[in-house]
């Protein structure tokens, strides 16, 4: 891990995240808590999501998976007060760190983005400033949210992009958004993303543009986090191998309805709803089956090592011949 991870990870040493809980522990309170949360479309008076829950607290990871257009991006969205215009939440509540959302103020709402919760979507250069410098972008968001010098919110910039595995992070820093490729723009919107170490990261399809290699790479990094510093997650991914590795809980969605949710092991290796099944199926027909295997190895990082790292609570025995 990199100097500015060993910082980051050294940050909430000794929080209940740092060590495993016990059942003599005060309950911990969730940093973000989702309840029965519904969007509507004010344009044509539709529902499209049906009433969405999940608690998050702190070092903990919820993937939400299911098809195309069933709401996981809008239920992120509503969790970061960031709906496209004419959607609103029509039902429930959403609480960061115990406030209901409707009650924050746009000012409150800036201080709270990056600080507390930070995302990252697909196509990051639509979230990037074409004309400046993308060091200097994540430099900025390290000085405004954590009150750095200019030169040391710039020293951290690049550790960032050091530890999202961009090459040479200096040169990095002082390119534009027009000289890099996608996969690095992905990983430079996810060093913004941390920069101000939030508690909980929203990662809409955050790695999927990139490269297997990168992303198994940024996927450890991400594990890393939520173990040792207490990021809480958020992973939506059609990949069902990336909320396996990351997420200790599965929300599948279908229609803008969570059709079924539990456990990521118990989700994935018993799924109870048809469509469900078939998500898991599709993924075994094109090749899950590999992270399937029993494993030796959690983290595998040297190269050579399978694309992903596999998670444990995703090693399903080898199926029976007959
Ligand atoms: N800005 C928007 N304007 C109009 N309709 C939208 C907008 N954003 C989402 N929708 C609609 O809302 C529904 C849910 O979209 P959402 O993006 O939440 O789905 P999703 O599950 O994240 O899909 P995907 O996996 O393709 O990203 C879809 O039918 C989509 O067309």
């Amino acid at each position: 891990m990199t100097t500015l991870s060993g910082n980051l990870l050294g940050r909430r040493a000794g929080t209940s995240a740092a060590r495993r809980p016990e059942a003599s522990d005060p309950p911990v309170e969730p940093v973000l808590s989702v309840r029965d949360v519904r969007v509507t479309d004010r344009a044509t008076g539709r529902e499209i999501v049906h009433g969405v829950s999940f608690d998050l607290t702190p070092g903990r990871a919820v993937g939400i998976v299911g098809e195309s257009g069933s709401g996981k991006t809008l239920t992120c969205r509503a969790a970061l007060g960031i709906l496209p215009a004419h959607f609103e939440i029509s039902g429930g509540l959403i609480e960061i760190e115990g406030t209901d959302i409707s009650t924050l103020t746009p000012a409150r709402w800036t201080a709270l983005r990056g600080a507390t919760v930070s995302a990252v979507f697909q196509d990051p250069a639509s979230y990037l400033n074409p004309s400046v410098r993308v060091g200097a972008q994540i430099a900025e968001v390290v000085r405004v949210k954590q009150g750095l010098s200019r030169r040391t919110a710039r020293h951290r910039a690049v550790e960032l992009l050091r530890a999202v595995h961009l090459r040479d992070p200096e040169l990095v820093y002082g390119q534009y958004t027009h000289e890099l490729s996608g996969g690095m723009l992905q990983r430079v919107l996810i060093a913004a993303a941390i920069a101000a170490e939030p508690r909980v990261l929203i990662a809409d399809e955050a790695t999927t543009a990139l490269d297997v290699t990168v992303q198994a790479e940024i996927l450890d990094l991400l594990a890393d986090l939520r173990e040792r510093s207490g990021l809480a997650l958020v992973v939506v991914s059609h990949d069902l191998a990336v909320v396996a590795q990351l997420c200790d809980e599965v929300l599948v969605m279908r229609g803008g309805e969570v059709v079924e949710r539990g456990p990521t092991r118990s989700v994935l290796h018993d799924p109870r709803h048809d469509y469900t099944r078939l998500l898991v199926d599709e993924h075994e027909s094109y090749g899950l089956d590999k992270f399937l295997a029993p494993e030796t190895s959690v983290r595998p990082k040297a190269p050579g090592t399978p694309e992903h790292p596999k998670h444990p609570e995703y090693s399903k025995p080898p199926k029976e011949t007959p």
